[in-house]
């Protein structure tokens, strides 16, 4: 049941509050007033649901610095005030009337906590210090040594370590990076930037979200200075600009974008822009910027592939330094398959829980601290996807689970099909047998006291059966 602060039971809201006054004033001292104001201010407490804090930001933008370099912090300085909130989610909603801190969320960038954010002055103790004026920090985990590659993304990769060590080159300029959410774009940016910049320092290199481009470009409007703010933006070696799609709608800040897209090009700067879809498919930006950020290279980052989110997993469980065992790993790849940040996020939080209490990650303690996203992933579990899983785990033909075969690398297999089918489906006995070769319902009844026989006598086999069983369950 959800308890929002300021309704449902007036005690706990009081009390939630009180933490999160406290949480928000440790976080203050701990990070000093510079970075507070330019990056956390603006934070509110949503709501307590369950054991989770909902925290709003006001921009995405805001929202992923938030997440990436305070998210844990913040689960934990929770945790500290009331160990009943476990998790803390970083979303982008809305502000309440008056804001947080009492300030007035709808006060100008230029005046508001956000201005230093947008305006690329970087916070004084804030990873990969900004050189450029116009550069928004860069991430120092985002870089090419951290970066997996796997099919989906190895072309999107190759061309930016192309530009990484050619910038401006012929048929590289723009380059132009898409795919879904949270599958690296933002990463391979970065990696871009880092290398350049360790590479050849003198270079200028900027990196910033489409949104912190539009909110330099009403600030430079406002206090009359578009002049300035073309001059300096001209002056960069190379411009990174981040979900363009953005600038959808937003038909000034495109035109300006446009000229200096056009300038930069011309004056032989590299130029790498992503956003969620082609330049094609980017409907409601003009067509002859579409036109201009086709004309470069344009790579895709394809949705990840199982092969590829196990090595992401393997990669992430080493540099964090903590003994994931490959069931769960293999487990995760199965399950979360959106995009990399959630996969990302669930194996933080398996390896955040077991420092926490001190306790080796399981599959069950895996099942047990990712119920929520594992439930948001779950589907109904078919015949077919069983026969399929499970042929596939022992190397066995598809076909073989309805032929006559009865060899016992095929029959026990076949055997643990049927047995997970009666375990995860609702079929009766006769259908199940039906759908494997139009086997009678007593050979299924055989099948499933096998396979619980076995179980019992055999751990290796039962952990076997039951990591298929969690990949499949519903
Ligand atoms: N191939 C990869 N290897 C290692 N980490 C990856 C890879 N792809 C994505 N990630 C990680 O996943 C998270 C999300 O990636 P990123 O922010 O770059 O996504 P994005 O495509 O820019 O998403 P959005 O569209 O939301 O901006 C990051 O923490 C990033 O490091």
């Amino acid at each position: 049941m959800e308890k929002q602060p300021g309704s449902g039971s007036a005690r706990s809201a009081a009390s939630f509050a009180e933490s999160w006054a406290r949480i928000r004033g440790r976080l203050r001292d701990e990070v000093g007033e510079v970075e507070y104001r330019t990056w956390l201010r603006q934070m509110t407490l949503a709501s307590v649901e369950g054991d989770e804090a909902i925290v709003h930001l006001p921009t995405r933008f805001l929202r992923d610095w938030v997440r990436s370099h305070y998210g844990d912090r913040l689960s934990l300085l929770w945790q500290q005030e009331n160990a009943g909130v476990r998790r803390v989610d970083v979303r982008v909603g809305p502000q309440p009337r008056g804001g947080a801190d009492g300030v007035d969320v709808e006060v100008a960038p230029e005046r508001s906590g956000l201005a230093e954010a947008l305006s690329g002055r970087a916070p004084r103790n804030a990873a990969g210090e900004s050189r450029g004026e116009w550069s928004a920090p860069l991430d120092p985990r985002f870089t090419f040594d951290t970066f997996v590659v796997g099919k989906p993304n190895e072309f999107a990769h190759a061309c930016a370590r192309r530009v990484a060590e050619h910038p401006a080159s012929p048929g590289f300029n723009p380059l132009f990076l898409y795919g879904g959410v949270g599958l690296g774009k933002t990463h391979l940016m970065h990696a871009v930037a880092w290398a350049i910049r360790n590479g050849e320092p003198a270079r200028n290199v900027a990196y910033m979200s489409a949104e912190k481009f539009m909110y330099r470009f009403i600030a430079a409007l406002r206090s009359q200075s578009t002049m300035e703010f073309k001059e300096s933006l001209r002056s960069v070696d190379v411009l990174m600009v981040d979900d363009l799609q953005f600038l959808i709608g937003k038909d000034n800040t495109q035109e300006e974008f446009f000229h200096t897209f056009n300038a930069l090009i011309d004056a032989g700067k590299q130029i790498i822009v992503s956003a969620d879809k082609s330049p094609s498919d980017l409907n409601g930006l003009e067509d002859r910027l579409r036109t201009r950020l086709g004309c470069g290279m344009v790579a895709d980052i394809h949705a990840t592939t199982y092969e590829l989110r196990l090595s992401i997993l393997q990669a992430k469980a080493t540099a964090a330094g903590v003994a994931v065992p490959k069931a769960v790993l293999e487990f995760l790849a199965h399950k979360i398959t959106s995009n990399v940040r959630e996969l990302e996020g669930a194996l933080n939080r398996l390896i955040a829980h077991a420092n926490l209490f001190g306790r080796a990650v399981t599959l069950d303690s895996a099942q047990e601290v990712l119920h929520d996203i594992l439930r948001a992933h779950d589907r109904r579990v078919t015949i077919e996807e069983i026969q399929r899983k499970v042929a596939e785990h022992y190397n066995i033909r598809l076909t073989d689970m309805s032929s006559a075969r009865r060899a016992r690398n095929v029959a026990r297999p076949r055997q643990v099909a049927m047995y997970l089918a009666k375990q995860l489906t609702s079929r009766s006995l006769p259908e199940i047998g039906r759908r494997f070769g139009n086997r009678d319902h007593t050979t299924v009844m055989h099948a499933v006291s096998r396979i619980s026989e076995l179980m019992q006598a055999d751990a290796a086999f039962a952990e076997d059966v039951e990591l298929l069983r969690r990949m499949l369950e519903t």
